[in-house]
């Protein structure tokens, strides 16, 4: 199978207050986070992508097909899209099934084999399948939520945009869809487009990552690259994700040891299995530095690191360090006293101690 082509969207809209005007190359698989602050265009470049807005200029290419080009518009109902909202709007009236069968029909699509196949796949990812005969108000709100991505999913979409799928959700309801959004990532190869306010769901499911800011594109790259940035502002939330193998198992003391680019790290085993690629996230705070390797220490993992960039933290205590080790980068907070003792300087050689590392998948 070739890999599929990547998504080329081009827009330039000019509202009173606001304007958009973005030219991004996107992967045409895996999911692409859009993140930057409230106003920033985040829902509107989605909807320029599933033809919501018209901007004056734009050009838009998914996976091959031009939807539009000059004067050339593929309308809202003719694009093959699944677009996943807040909160799932539900018909009251009908079933489960009632809801996923009429989505269907909208696109024209019910009672077609590939249909029914398609939504029977649907229906088995989000694990909705005991749920087929209820009403929505007899729902919770994570399991309402399943049903809106699987309606999405049912018209075999090419693209899927998720418009802060979790927002609405308490973290009890948020950790139980992670795991299936996570399955679609690694079972379905249609690309996602995920709007979404939280670290925490970036560090988890997202390959690729767009900044934006003001209706500007500010960086376009892997998560990794963007994670490190230290002008995110994240709180206790900043932080680093690196992609990993897991290269040893220590049974007796269930902690598996992660080898990245730049270093190993142990860590307490989730169920891993040697081989097994991981994604690990580092939180800032959980890394402290030292000049010279400490003596006898209880902390395991120690990192030869060099610092690249520092930063003052939202706090004006606090600094933030951005450390390469390898082709991989972690970030430290630190006091900015601290940094001032430890003489912590762009270029400098220094040891990393990790606290705490967290495997995502
Ligand atoms: N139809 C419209 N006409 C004029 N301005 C609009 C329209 N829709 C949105 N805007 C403005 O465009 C800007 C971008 O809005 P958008 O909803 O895309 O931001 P966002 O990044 O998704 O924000 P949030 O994270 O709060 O959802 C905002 O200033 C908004 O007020």
């Amino acid at each position: 199978m070739t890999a599929p082509g990547p998504l080329l969207a081009r827009f330039g809209l000019s509202w009173p207050g606001f304007s958009l005007d973005v030219d991004l190359t996107l992967p045409g698989q895996g999911v692409t986070a859009l993140f930057g602050p409230s106003g920033s265009g985040k829902t509107t470049l989605l909807r320029c992508i599933a033809g919501l807005e018209r901007p004056a200029q734009g050009r838009l290419v998914v996976q091959g097909q031009t939807w539009q080009d000059g004067r050339l518009w593929v309308p809202p109902h003719r694009r093959p899209i699944g677009y996943v909202f807040q909160e799932a709007s539900l018909f009251a009236h009908l079933s489960v099934l009632g809801n996923l069968r009429y989505g269907l029909r909208r696109s024209g699509l019910d009672g077609s084999p590939q249909a029914t196949q398609r939504l029977e796949q649907a229906i088995g990812l989000l694990g909705i399948g005991h749920l087929l005969e209820r009403r929505p108000d007899r729902l919770s709100g994570g399991e309402r939520q399943r049903v809106g991505i699987a309606r999405a999913l049912a018209v075999c979409p090419r693209l899927m945009l998720l418009d802060e799928p979790l927002a609405a959700l308490d973290q009890r309801r948020k950790e139980e869809i992670l795991p299936y959004l996570e399955r679609l990532h690694r079972e379905l190869d249609i690309p996602m487009l995920y709007v979404t306010h939280a670290p925490q769901e970036m560090a988890r499911l997202a390959d690729h990552v767009v900044l934006l800011e003001q209706g500007r594109v500010v960086q376009s790259g892997p998560v990794a690259d963007t994670l490190s940035r230290l002008d995110l502002r994240l709180g206790e939330e900043q932080g680093a994700v690196v992609e990993a193998v897991v290269d040893a198992l220590d049974p007796e003391w269930h902690l598996v040891r992660v080898a990245f680019d730049g270093g190993q790290l142990w860590t307490r085993d989730p169920g891993a299995t040697l081989g097994q690629r991981v994604r690990v996230r580092v939180l800032a705070r959980d890394v402290s530095l030292a000049r010279h390797p400490p003596g006898a220490s209880s902390i395991q993992n120690l990192l030869p690191a060099q610092v690249v960039e520092l930063a003052q933290d939202e706090h004006p205590g606090l600094a933030l360090v951005r450390l390469r080790l390898g082709n991989s980068h972690l970030v430290a907070r630190l006091t900015r006293r601290a940094a001032a003792e430890l003489g912590i300087a762009v270029g400098q050689p220094v040891w990393a101690q990790v606290k705490s590392v967290a495997l995502m998948r």
